[in-house]
């Protein structure tokens, strides 16, 4: 029923070092002191053309987002509409050396958002934690190109997505069932993110497409190393996929497009799927999952299932080209919640009973939401809602802008001055039988 991948590379031995050079390089021709660091970088956003504001969408998300989110919806607009202003948070590679790399990024001024709580040694990288550094500022440091048989050293992810799959808490060795794998939007890989631990990575798409993209929206790169893995020939797809798997002690199983359902009748986040026929073929394999689930479940009782459910992402539909794509996309908008309802629907079947599901979107839509999870738990007989752990709010406060809701079944990341992390939503569900 499913065919385990475990890649292998050659060749590698030379590739790191001179990708750390090359990165050592970018990185130490800016490291002349912090506000020389700060002035290229925010000289290097200015160089940039602007992106441009679609209209309909902003009137669109005014109406919506002044009534459900208040006051909150102004400073949330206001970084939206800068994109000067966003943060991009580092996402460091496991699997490269990173002694310079991390002694680089303290130089310029960043932290880890995420404080070491296990000893570091060679010893023992398996254990070494998900390592995201943050700047305080709205700097961005170079993004990494790709290089045959090489793996870049970061991402970098807006640092809010790495809510999720913080939430999931996986322990060492557990499987995890990645329901909605293809890559997205703007947010990151949680496939990356989740390589990081231990464990087996299930994925109802092509897992390693998410983890090699060079930087959203380019869909070129992953067709490209989507071809590779096709065709078998020694590509940028196969070296990741390997490092991924052997380092990781990972399998990646991929759940055969056979079983695909057929057409959901939505849009992939990925943009232009006709460039990139596998992953448009294989993205919309998670909501027809109910119909094997069941066997999913007792071959492999999956602990864990994260739904990183396709969504309206509000920080690229507000730059959306042209008004009339806008349109589309806002009339998209309200088949959403059916297709996200079913997917956490699939993904309540597949998890053991005891085990938790963490469904996530980029969006601040309450429809995309809070309904979408209510409407779960009042259909879904043996379903509880959990608290997302109260230990993460309280370490990621001081970074993150949560929502102030009354009644919550999530946590909501809302972007604002200085914390312009997000949107982010995240919920959690445990089966109870
Ligand atoms: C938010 S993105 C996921 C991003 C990915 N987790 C990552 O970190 O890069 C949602 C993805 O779900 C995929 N998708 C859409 N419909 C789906 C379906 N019915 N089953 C599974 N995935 C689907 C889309 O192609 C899109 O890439």
């Amino acid at each position: 029923m499913f065919s385990t991948k475990l890649y292998c590379i050659k060749g590698f031995s030379s590739s790191p070092l001179l990708f750390l050079t090359s990165s050592k390089r970018v990185l130490s021709s800016l490291s002349h002191g912090q506000r020389t660091v700060t002035n290229t970088l925010a000289a290097q956003c200015k160089s940039k053309p602007q992106k441009q504001v679609c209209k309909t969408v902003l009137r669109h998300f005014d109406t919506q987002y002044s009534e459900e989110l208040g006051e909150q919806w102004q400073g949330a607009r206001d970084v939206l509409l800068n994109p000067l202003s966003w943060q991009y948070g580092v996402l460091l590679n496991r699997f490269s050396d990173l002694t310079n790399l991390k002694q680089c990024l303290t130089e310029l001024g960043y932290t880890n958002l995420l404080p070491q709580t296990q000893p570091e040694s060679q010893s023992q990288a398996a254990h070494i934690p998900l390592q995201c550094f943050i700047h305080r500022d709205p700097v961005r440091i170079p993004t990494q190109t790709h290089h045959p048989g090489w793996l870049k050293q970061y991402y970098l992810l807006n640092a809010a997505s790495l809510l999720p799959v913080l939430s999931l808490n996986v322990k060492e060795g557990e499987n995890v069932l990645d329901l909605c794998a293809a890559p997205g939007g703007e947010n990151g890989s949680a496939q990356t993110q989740l390589a990081t631990k231990d464990s087996r990575i299930i994925c109802s798409s092509n897992t390693t497409t998410s983890a090699f993209r060079d930087s959203p929206g380019r869909p070129e790169h992953w067709e490209r190393a989507t071809r590779g893995l096709r065709q078998g020939d020694e590509t940028l797809g196969r070296s990741v996929a390997a490092l991924q798997a052997k380092h990781a002690n990972q399998a990646m199983l991929k759940i055969p497009r056979t079983l695909d359902g057929g057409d959901t009748g939505t849009r992939s986040s990925s943009g232009d799927e006709n460039s990139c026929p596998e992953i448009a073929n294989e993205a919309h394999t998670g909501r027809s999952l109910l119909s094997f689930c069941f066997a999913l479940c007792v071959m492999l009782t999956v602990p864990q299932v994260l739904v990183d459910a396709p969504c309206s992402n509000d920080r690229s539909w507000l730059y959306t080209p042209d008004t009339h794509q806008g349109e589309m996309w806002l009339k998209e908008r309200t088949q959403l919640p059916l297709l996200q309802k079913e997917l956490l629907c699939s993904a309540l079947a597949a998890v053991r009973p005891g085990g938790v599901v963490v469904y996530s979107t980029c969006t601040m839509s309450r429809a995309e939401n809070q309904s979408v999870v209510e409407a779960v738990l009042a259909s879904y007989q043996g379903v509880e809602l959990l608290e997302v752990q109260q230990h993460l709010i309280d370490s990621l406060s001081d970074h993150f802008c949560f929502a102030h809701f009354h009644s919550s079944v999530g946590q909501l990341v809302i972007p604002q001055k200085g914390k312009t992390w997000g949107p982010m939503y995240v919920s959690r569900l445990r089966r109870i039988y």
